[in-house]
């Protein structure tokens, strides 16, 4: 099991984080909910190892983990597009995907069209599609996903859905996204941010309660 505890974050004194607690097992889909500027990517961050904090307290199976992506442990999905521009895709997946799932990942057409062209000559939709199959096709026990709906089409997101789904049953999954419908729908817990603190949704009517949604 993967376990966030403790976390407190602040940036030049105003704080961020400061009573955050998930922990996801392997099969377990966790959407993570919050305003605009709540603090989502940041804990994605820490919990990869990538943003340092005041304090954290991340651990896999009860052993402390300091840096998330090394040892293939965890794998994320940054906010913003994260492959190089100038190497050919065929060159860069195999470096992120799990030689036992290269089968089924390599038969995507996604993959099959566009494997010969380097990631600056696909559509924005397109990227991010490739970009979150290969998260999602990596060794890693735990996924960490900002924002895979945000910039696909929803025929393209139901798609993602249905892969996370597919690889589910061996991966725990952090999810966040602003598409909370589709939150909403993969997951099988939603923790929100609210004030720095995670809270354990139990029904849509407390995301109005907490201010996430408007309640109209
Ligand atoms: N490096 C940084 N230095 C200073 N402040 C930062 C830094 N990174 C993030 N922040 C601030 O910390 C807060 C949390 O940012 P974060 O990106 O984690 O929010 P978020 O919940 O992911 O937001 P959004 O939904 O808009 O993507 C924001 O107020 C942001 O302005």
């Amino acid at each position: 099991m993967l376990k966030v505890d403790s976390v407190q974050l602040d940036f030049g004194g105003r704080k961020i984080l400061q009573s955050v607690y998930i922990d996801c097992k392997a099969g377990e889909v966790i959407g993570l909910l919050g305003r605009n500027g709540c603090g989502k990517s940041s804990l994605l961050k820490i919990i990869f190892g990538t943003l340092t904090p005041n304090y954290k307290y991340v651990s896999i199976d009860d052993e402390f983990i300091a840096k998330g992506y090394l040892d293939n442990k965890i794998a994320y999905l940054p906010q913003h597009n994260y492959l190089p521009q100038n190497m050919v895709i065929n060159q860069l997946a195999p470096m992120l995907v799990d030689p036992l799932a290269w089968d089924e990942f390599s038969s995507y057409p996604l993959y099959q069209e566009h494997q010969h062209k380097k990631p600056r000559d696909l559509s924005g939709g397109e990227l991010r599609k490739l970009e979150t199959l290969m998260i999602l096709y990596s060794k890693a026990n735990y996924i960490l996903l900002d924002e895979p709906f945000t910039h696909v089409s929803p025929i393209q997101a139901e798609d993602i859905k249905a892969i996370i789904r597919k690889r589910s049953p061996y991966k725990g999954f952090i999810i966040t996204d602003h598409q909370y419908q589709n939150i909403l729908e993969i997951s099988d817990k939603i923790i929100l941010i609210n004030n720095g603190a995670t809270r354990l949704i139990e029904n849509r009517e407390e995301l109005v309660t907490y201010g996430y949604l408007s309640g109209n």
